[in-house]
């Protein structure tokens, strides 16, 4: 599949691989375990899911009764036609919010359309194939995909819809490169790290416990929980009365945010410095600006579950959602762009594609950013008071320049990390655009990714679109050259002597590619708060000011991430349920509950 359209240099001897990947794990939770072992053996790949089933799942009463006709749409506007009793839900996007989303509810009995711009799913967790190479478009560390716990909701969305993965464990979540030689390697294995990170300093061993101690607090508390939607009084007050102190441990939480909390117990600036690399690489955003729930989350998950590659690359996680979801009797489409969603008295019934086809359902949930829902796709309507305060709240986080390599094998030392942080010789450039570099090498992990005798660098940095704006074609291609280039040689000096001559393939995005492919405004990566938020307090849930329109995706709680996207689909199905008639509701608590947190973000 042709789609990046990057600069590109071809000069490919193949030589011998000289990495030994360690060997695939299959995750399942208990009750899923029997039933899908031996599917899971042979559950991943693109070819594997070209057709058919992903596996004998169960399916919902409804999906089995159903039987649907490839949809086509009302073209031209106006008229309406049903498809059947028509759709529960239409889905505009199949990131993993999406497609999270899609998938729970479609479990649940209900017929979900999913609507896909682009022409396969998964956006900023899809893939590409490049002169045999797979690249993941986006970051290659997974969280939420282990065997274990509430929170391997990555685990728990494939399961759902009988599509478990192969996984790879990875042993070091990140190896950082930060100023004056501080190199940390972030072990599995907690005690490991701590005792790396405390023999640099050994002055705050103390503080270092108590800091990531309390991390531990919250998220064991969060791991006790069943997630479902915040937003559903049954469910909230439910879990209050079964697990009580978890839940006030959390919402002390809710409003507070690492950094704080870091210095309550650590003195020392450079590794307050280091608490911030390890928060920016989750939020793009330092310690003291990123919620402590979120980083708690990600600080013990690498440890708890560890982090898991999915075998045949990321973009496997989203083609298998994308099958369970038509296993389970709903629909997605490709190459269908969603322009405006249509309402009607106020309520949201349905989408209008760019080609004209209109299709109607009971509910729209908006994978985009809430940007693009509020600024692109709901016409002619004033802000509600909810997005304001969102946008009061948070901005959009700069974009990316991704670079995709296909290098010789050699150029790495046997031993290196499949992730990397680099941030050369000044603190002050974290968050400064090009400032640090994210480098991930998936072939460390799963060698069939690239051809033999090479591996993948997958290697990004912030970047704005205003940096990329106003060039001619000519212009804007010798710039992406001459950034790679610089990127490039800063690697080159910091880790991989000798990477620039060893280059097969490469290809470089801009923030107009991020913009261009994953339909995202301005390219962004997700929200950003504009100052020192009150924690995760100013995010919305799912439900908007629009009756019957929904949002998914890192514009809603808890934000940016794999794992917490796939979160807020799951809380998004959840009150979806509610309110057709799939799950339990009270609509008297619900209005108290809702207006509740409304007003709960009103202070944030
Ligand atoms: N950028 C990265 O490097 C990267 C990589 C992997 C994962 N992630 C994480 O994934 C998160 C995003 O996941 P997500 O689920 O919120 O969304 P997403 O941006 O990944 O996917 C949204 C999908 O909706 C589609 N879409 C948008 N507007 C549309 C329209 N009008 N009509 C039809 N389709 C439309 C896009 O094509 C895309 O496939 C990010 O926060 C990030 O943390 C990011
Ligand atoms: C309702 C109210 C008000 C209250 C109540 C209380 C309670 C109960 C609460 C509860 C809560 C909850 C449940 C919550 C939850 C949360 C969660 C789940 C969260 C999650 C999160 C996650 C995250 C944030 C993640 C992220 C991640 C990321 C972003 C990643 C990324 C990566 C990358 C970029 C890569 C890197 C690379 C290199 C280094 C190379």
């Amino acid at each position: 599949m042709s789609n990046f359209p990057f600069l590109s240099l071809s000069n490919h001897t193949p030589i011998n691989y000289h990495h030994t990947p360690p060997p695939p794990t299959t995750f399942q939770n208990s009750n899923f375990h029997t039933k899908f072992q031996s599917l899971a053996l042979r559950g991943y790949g693109e070819s594997k899911f070209a057709s058919g089933s992903c596996s004998n799942a169960p399916r919902s009463a409804k999906a089995r009764r159903r039987k649907w006709v490839l949809v086509k749409g009302v073209v031209g506007g106006g008229k309406r036609v049903n498809f059947g009793d028509g759709f529960d839900a239409i889905v505009i996007g199949s990131g993993i919010g999406g497609l999270v989303a899609g998938t729970q509810l479609a479990v649940k009995g209900a017929r979900v359309l999913v609507l896909e711009k682009y022409v396969i799913p998964g956006g900023s967790s899809g893939f590409y194939h490049r002169d045999g190479y797979t690249f993941d478009v986006g970051s290659s560390v997974m969280f939420g995909f282990s065997d274990k716990g509430n929170l391997n909701l990555i685990t728990q969305a494939l399961e759902a819809v009988g599509c478990p993965m192969q996984v790879i464990p990875d042993p070091t979540t990140v190896h950082f490169h930060l100023p004056n030689n501080l190199s940390v390697r972030v072990h599995k294995e907690y005690d490991k790290f701590i005792e790396e990170l405390t023999s640099y300093f050994p002055h705050e061993k103390d503080g270092i416990l108590k800091f990531y101690g309390e991390c531990w607090k919250i998220f064991n508390a969060l791991n006790s929980l069943e997630l479902k939607s915040l937003e559903e009084p049954l469910y909230l007050f439910g879990q209050f009365f079964q697990k009580p102190l978890e839940c006030l441990t959390l919402a002390y939480y809710l409003p507070q945010n690492a950094g704080a909390i870091a210095r309550k117990y650590i003195k020392d600036p450079q590794l307050l410095s280091f608490i911030d690399a390890e928060c920016f690489i989750v939020s793009t955003v330092n310690a003291l600006q990123t919620p402590m729930i979120n980083a708690s989350m990600v600080l013990c998950d690498r440890h708890f579950g560890g982090i898991n590659y999915p075998l045949g690359g990321v973009g496997g996680i989203a083609k298998s959602l994308a099958k369970g979801l038509v296993d389970q009797g709903s629909q997605i489409l490709y190459k269908a762009n969603v322009t405006s969603i249509i309402t009607e008295q106020g309520k949201a019934v349905g989408v209008r594609l760019s080609d004209g086809r209109e299709f109607f359902a009971k509910t729209v949930i908006s994978n985009a950013t809430r940007w693009d829902t509020f600024g692109k796709l709901i016409k002619g309507k004033t802000l509600p008071k909810e997005e304001e305060n969102f946008q009061k709240v948070y901005v959009k986080a700069p974009s990316f320049l991704s670079i995709h390599m296909g290098v010789k094998a050699e150029v790495l030392p046997l031993d290196t990390d499949c992730h990397h942080f680099v941030l050369e010789n000044n603190w002050t450039n974290l968050e400064e655009p090009y400032g640090s570099i994210f480098l991930s090498i998936p072939t460390v992990l799963d060698s069939s990714l690239a051809p033999e005798g090479r591996h993948i660098l997958h290697i990004f940095t912030t970047s704005s679109m205003d940096d990329w704006k106003g060039l001619s074609r000519i212009e804007y291609e010798a710039k992406k050259q001459i950034v790679a280039d610089e990127i490039i040689s800063r690697l080159e000096k910091k880790l991989f002597p000798g990477l620039s001559s060893s280059i097969d393939f490469i290809e470089v995005g801009t923030p107009k590619t991020h913009r261009r492919f994953l339909a995202r405004d301005e390219g962004t990566y997700g929200p950003m708060p504009r100052g020192i938020p009150k924690g995760l307090l100013g995010m919305p849930f799912n439900t908007t000011g629009i009756d019957g329109l929904y949002c998914v995706g890192d514009s809603c709680f808890p934000g940016q991430g794999v794992i917490a996207v796939a979160f807020s689909g799951v809380m998004c199905a959840h009150r979806v349920a509610a309110d057709i008639g799939l799950e339990k509701k009270s609509p008297v608590l619900d209005a108290m509950l809702l207006r509740l947190l409304g007003w709960f973000r009103t202070l944030a």
